[in-house]
């Protein structure tokens, strides 16, 4: 199985497949009388198609272990998808670019503690997966009619490590 090594989350790195939601390098100004910091317009939320609207969920999902065999990726055609942790645990992003035959090779990178993302609408990525332990997220993602779930199992696994 060819590997794909984990590297660390960065704005730049991720920056072709979303935004990265973090406070570190934000605008920020100072509300409510100095008594709170907003850090703001980190992301932006994508919908398209009918009755489409952003909405809130929020996501208990079960940990993985390094290393992880892939053989899958999915995308939301119609809206973005943002994953904002609820714990300060580490979780595992994989992204993918578009070839004319589909998804391209995956990227995975490991999140700090804190650092959500906000993949783009469209944009192939594994499925959320924490890595120490069953993790809450908070979840915006788009809400509407039609099918905004496409899902594509490479002919050939990949070795996440
Ligand atoms: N299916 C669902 O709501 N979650 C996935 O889209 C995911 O990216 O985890
Ligand atoms: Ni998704």
């Amino acid at each position: 199985m060819k590997e794909i090594e984990v590297r660390p989350l960065s704005r730049a790195a991720f920056a072709p497949f979303g935004e990265v939601i973090e406070m570190e390098g934000a605008d920020n100004f100072p509300i409510n009388a100095g008594r709170c910091i907003r850090f703001h317009d980190l992301a932006t939320i994508e919908t398209a198609g009918e009755h489409a609207r952003p909405m809130i969920s929020l996501f208990r999902a079960e940990p993985c272990r390094l290393p992880l065999t892939l053989d899958m990726v999915e995308r939301h055609p119609l809206g973005s998808q943002a994953f904002i942790p609820l714990s300060d645990r580490p979780f595992l992003v994989i992204v993918a670019g578009e070839t004319e035959n589909g998804p391209a090779e995956p990227l995975a990178f490991q999140t700090r503690p804190g650092q959500g993302i906000n993949i783009a609408r469209n944009v192939w990525h594994g499925v959320l997966t924490p890595l120490d332990a069953r993790s809450d997220f908070a979840v915006v993602d788009r809400g509407g009619d039609g099918v905004n779930l496409e899902v594509h199992v490479y002919d050939k696994p990949f070795l996440v490590r």
